[in-house]
This record gives structure tokens, sequence and C-alpha cells, in this order.
């Protein structure tokens, strides 16, 4: 039997429908909200789908709204699902300082296994399997799926894409979180959600998931150059330096006077999409 969708908006876009649904989500023990772009080409016949991961403090509304992804996602028939960042719901818990780099809006896309937070923070349980299978279950979608998203989600898209061999046609990031394993926020959400022994990071650290990938899929990364984060968080040298280690196909474009904000996401957006539709279109 097929899981309830509830509607919660769709506004039409560019010839096809911008919309937010909520369900129960087994995965992570919580309502979770997710929106969905399906493009006109989606009336017609089944298309792939591009699922996107933001980033800290996101919700499914801030790619949706800031990162004009529509037009191109209508031109070249693609669907985009944007999940939310983390479980939510009174019954959840956050940060007991009420941080925003961690908790809710922080899920960090793994599966905790240390308490309390193991109970709903399976965040890539809920975006590799349980959300797939309720969009492919509900929408005029195939099974060609490819992955991206920003910082906190870039992290997520890369790792989700590692750790899944042959589910995801392409990858790719805009100031992801290279190396959680020797970051700020990083350590301190792993430190939580996965234990202090570090060892067991790697299986959800790109820099060391890179050196035993056994699929290489293109890797497309965009980094602003004047992004806050871009020192003490994102490291993309530690990426560059994962990918010639292990003979990994990494484009990373480094871009002049960018910051880590959506203005940036906005700016290469069409890029990234055009990327994936070679991946996903491709026979
Ligand atoms: N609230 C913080 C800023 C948090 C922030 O910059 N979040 C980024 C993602 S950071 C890495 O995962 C983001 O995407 N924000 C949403 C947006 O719409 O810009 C602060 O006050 O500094």
């Amino acid at each position: 039997m097929k899981e309830t969708l509830n509607l919660v908006a769709s506004s039409k876009s560019f010839g096809g429908w911008q919309q937010r649904y909520s369900h129960h989500a087994l995965s992570v023990g919580c309502e979770m909200t997710f929106s969905i772009y399906l493009p006109p080409a989606a009336e017609q016949s089944p298309v792939p789908v591009l699922y996107w991961l933001s980033g800290l403090t996101c919700t499914d509304e801030n790619f949706v709204q800031k990162a004009g992804a529509q037009r191109v996602a209508a031109a070249l028939g693609i669907a985009i699902v944007t999940p939310d960042t983390s479980p939510r719901g009174e019954q959840v818990p956050g940060d007991p300082e009420g941080a925003w780099d961690f908790g809710l809006g922080a899920g960090f896309y793994v599966d905790a296994t240390e308490e309390p937070w193991n109970r709903n923070y399976r965040m890539h349980d809920y975006v590799v399997n349980e959300l797939p299978g309720l969009i492919e279950a509900h929408f005029p979608v195939t099974k060609n799926r490819a992955i991206s998203g920003h910082s906190m989600g870039g992290h997520g898209a890369l790792v989700c894409a590692l750790r899944n061999p042959g589910r995801y046609r392409s990858v790719s990031a805009f100031s992801p979180i290279t190396h959680p394993g020797d970051c700020p926020w990083g350590r301190k959400a792993f430190t939580h959600y996965l234990g202090t022994d570090e060892t067991l990071w790697r299986a959800w650290d790109a820099c060391e998931l890179i050196a035993t990938a056994r699929e290489r899929l293109l890797l497309l990364v965009d980094q602003g150059q004047d992004d806050n984060f871009l020192v003490e968080q994102l490291k993309p040298e530690a990426l560059e330096a994962a990918c010639t280690e292990a003979g990994y196909p990494l484009t990373l474009r480094r871009q002049p006077g960018y910051d880590h904000s959506y203005y940036f996401i906005a700016s290469f957006i069409e890029d990234h999409l055009r990327h994936h539709a070679a991946a996903l279109l491709a026979d």
C-alpha cells in the first residue's frame, strides 16, 4: 500500500508545478515535508530526478525560493526533489543550547548511532531509501537519479553518492563541507550523532570515501573564493588532494568574488543542472 502524501502547496512555474508535501516518514520517525518541481515534460512521460540537499538552518524551501532552478529544470525535463535538512517536531531533540549548527536543521545526512539522536536522526536512510521510494511510487518519474547540494548538503550529496554505487547517475556540490572529520561543524555533529570513535566517522566523510570508491561519477564542485566558511569549514583543497590521490574525476571550480549564499548558487545552478542532465538523459 502506498504511504499517504498530503499536498501542502502547489504553484505553476515555467509550465510545470512547484509543489510541497508532508508525510509520515518511518526512517526518521516523524512528519517530514519535502518539495518537488515537476517539469512540463512530466505530463507526457516519466522524467528523471535530481535530489537537492540543503545546508545548515535550511528547510526544503530555501532552494525552491532562492536558487532559481525551475526555468532550466523545465527546459531540460528534470524533476527536482528537495527534502528537509533534519527530522522535526516537538518529540525530536535539538541542540541543547539552541545552536544552529547541530540538531534541528542540521541532520548532516548521516544515520546516527548514539542516544538520543539515533531515534530520529537517520537522514541518510531517509534521503537515499525512503524518499526516493515514495517519489517513485507517487510521481511520474524514472529511476534515473542525480544528487547535489550545498555546504552540509554538499557533504551529504557526496557521501550519498560515494556510499551507494549504482544509485545515482551523477553528483555535484556547491561549497561542500568536504572533510567533516576535520572541521568544527563536522566534528561537533559526528561526535554527537556517531560517537567519539573517530574511525567510525570515515564511513561518512567524502575525503575518506573517495579512496575506496567503487564507482567513478564525474564530480562537479563550485566553491566561492570569498566564502566566509572556506578556510575553517569547507576545505576544498582536502577534496582535491583526495581525488588526485585516488584518480577520482573532479572538476573543482574556484569562483572569484562569490560567497556562501544562494546568490552564488543561483549564479551557477544552470551549469549543475546541465551536468546532471547529460547523465540523466543519456541512454
Ligand atoms: N544562521 C547562520 C548562517 C547559516 C548559513 O549560512 N546557512 C547556509 C548553509 S551553511 C552550511 O551548511 C544556508 O544555506 N542558509 C540558508 C540561506 O537561505 O541562505 C548565521 O547566522 O551565520
